[in-house]
């Protein structure tokens, strides 16, 4: 029933166009039902009689019959297909669309083949059943609803025979699709799964040659291979045996009928020609059964596959539709007694963590691995929803503001970047396409990119990411960078903004950030601690909780988590000649 809703709905801004493609069908089935009935004619009155100048009529007469039922049938089919094409489309793109409203947990439980999967091999699988059965079964299916009427007006006890033949057909051939059906959820399952390890396999290759795992790696995806092989296997027989039932129908059919017809013949109760007709009728009244059968595997594979992307049409939206904008943001921020578990675990990651910024604040946050620090920062960009406690931005509760309104206003400099298998130039613009060359060199000036930009054949315009020019570490943190430089927002956030730049790299994207900061409120979280001692408040998270907050000043006179740390990281600042 959800599958039929979900699919009514696609179909609804179509319904003019399909009431044409009925319509087609119709004077095509309609025209498929001549021949039989000028043949019945042919021996009834044209032979018998040897109305000899009437042949070349009924000859001609069978051809435009014919002409007519390709012409109507072959608009339809184009006029079907295209809806089709249409509906995949606007099917992919509601997919796609919803995935990216979808709550971030969603990301975190799915596997990226899995979505991979569904937006590309399961479309395919609908599309396939889309341009070539479903708009043949439509003909087919009025054709045998015309030829059915056609013998009910000939010769009705034909027809209950017609049907009596299908009924005993239909049961077993019902039961047979139904296991298959279930065979194929699992195997579409399966092949996702497939092809979810196949890609995690060859986007971790570098771990899989370094750790020597490659026997492992195929041993796993043979023990998938396997599995699927042996559903597949399942699925294709019972599917055969369903085609061959419905052929021994075809074969039994006309017999029936001939016995039935045969004796009211004899009796005088019906023509020879007739009986003729009404045999002739019976491949038409066939063919959609006939056609189920024969296409019954892609017909179940599609199914799972069709349930697989509606599935992504009900996902949970981050947040509702329509919510006010934030505004310009002036950038006071305050997180209020936050409690947080993630999603599938037990053990919340926040307790009670309050944080409070006057616009144009500095704030550090530092404390041990695992502490926290990350995730407090999604939620205060509203990437996930807090279970308990409130964010607001300019005392705008998030939650009942639209976070999208709010995110474009903050720039994130965070421990992984993020590279588009683009053009260096479309990677820094990502954040703002419009911004002008000046604004363009001197985000890059800033942060330190300059030189690398320079000693590149192509400039601006080579290629970086997958297929590209391959950036390390400290040159994609320095990308990302100048991409939040080019935003000059009104709130910053660096996590681990340095971490993996060299010394003197780092003094000097630190001295770009700096003169980025003035009149911006700025979130810094870092491990070195030389990183936040100017802030104008540091936050020691650890276990979830706020251990300690104050300057750093104040931190050190405490003698409690931020000294300890102070004191662990002293020689190492000692030796840099940083203290
Ligand atoms: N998507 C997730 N699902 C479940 N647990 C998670 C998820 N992301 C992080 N965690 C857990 O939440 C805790 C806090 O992680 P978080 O990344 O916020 O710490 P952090 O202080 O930023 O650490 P680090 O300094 O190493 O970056 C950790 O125990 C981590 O295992």
């Amino acid at each position: 029933m959800w599958l039929f809703k979900q699919t009514v709905g696609l179909f609804r801004p179509y319904w003019g166009r399909l009431l044409i493609v009925l319509l087609l069908s119709a004077l095509g089935g309609a025209f498929a039902t001549v021949p039989p009935i000028l043949l019945g004619k042919l021996v009834d009155q044209v032979l018998p009689l040897q109305l000899t100048d009437m042949i070349g009529w009924l000859v001609a007469a069978v051809f435009f019959a014919f002409l007519g039922k390709v012409l109507f049938e072959s608009l339809q089919e184009f006029v079907q297909v295209k809806i089709g094409l249409d509906i995949i489309t606007d099917m992919q793109l509601l997919a796609f669309r919803k995935l990216h409203r979808a709550p971030m947990s969603m990301f975190a439980t799915t596997s990226r083949g899995d979505i991979l999967f569904r937006l590309t091999h399961d479309v395919e699988a609908i599309q396939n059943l889309n341009s070539t059965v479903i708009p043949r079964f439509l003909q087919q299916l009025l054709g045998a609803i015309a030829a059915f009427v056609a013998v009910i007006a000939i010769f009705w006890p034909a027809a209950v025979v017609m049907v009596v033949v299908f009924a005993i057909y239909l049961g077993p051939s019902f039961l047979l699709g139904r296991k298959v059906r279930k065979l194929s959820a699992v195997q579409r399952d399966m092949l996702a799964d497939m092809y979810a390890h196949l890609q995690e396999s060859i986007e971790s290759f570098r771990l899989v040659r370094s750790f020597v795992t490659e026997d492992r790696e195929y041993e796993t995806q043979a023990k998938k291979a396997e599995a699927w092989r042996k559903f597949a296997i399942n699925a294709a027989l019972i599917s055969k045996v369903n085609w061959r039932l419905g052929n021994m129908m075809q074969i039994i059919t006309p017999g029936v009928v001939m016995l039935v017809g045969g004796y009211a013949v004899w009796n005088g109760e019906l023509s020879v020609g007739s009986l003729v007709a009404c045999i002739g009728f019976i491949p038409a009244m066939f063919m959609p059964i006939r056609s189920l059968a024969e296409n019954a595997l892609m017909i179940q594979q599609a199914i799972p596959a069709l349930y697989r992307i509606y599935e992504y049409f009900d996902l949970p939206e981050e947040q509702a539709e329509g919510l006010p904008a934030v505004g310009e943001v002036r950038g006071d921020l305050t997180m209020e007694n936050i409690w947080f578990t993630y999603p599938g675990t037990e053990e919340p990651v926040l307790r009670g963590v309050s944080l409070s910024m006057a616009a144009g604040q500095h704030i550090g946050i530092v404390g041990a691995s695992g502490g926290g620090k990350s995730t407090l920062i999604q939620l205060l960009l509203g990437l996930y929803t807090a279970d308990q406690g409130q964010v607001a931005v300019d005392g705008k509760d998030l939650n009942t503001h639209d976070r999208n309104s709010f995110r474009q206003q903050v720039g994130v400099v965070s421990q992984e970047t993020f590279l588009l298998n683009s053009t260096l130039r479309q990677n820094l613009l990502y954040s703002r396409p419009d911004a002008t060359q000046e604004q363009l060199d001197a985000a890059v000036e800033a942060s330190g990119l300059t030189e690398l930009i320079d000693g590149l054949e192509e400039g601006y315009e080579t290629i970086v990411g997958e297929r590209g020019l391959k950036l390390s570490g400290g040159q994609r943190q320095r990308v990302a960078l100048a991409r939040a430089i080019l935003r000059r927002p009104p709130v910053l956030i660096f996590d681990e903004a340095t971490s993996s730049l060299d010394g003197e790299t780092e003094e000097r994207v630190q001295g770009a950030l700096e003169q980025l900061m003035p009149g911006r409120t700025t979130i810094t979280i870092a491990h070195r601690l030389v990183t936040v001692r100017d802030a104008d408040e540091i936050l020691v998270l650890d276990h979830g909780v706020v251990a300690e907050r104050g300057t750093h000043e104040e931190l050190l006179k405490l003698q409690g988590h931020y000294y300890r740390l102070y004191m662990a990281q002293y020689s190492e600042l000692e030796k840099e000649g940083v203290v």
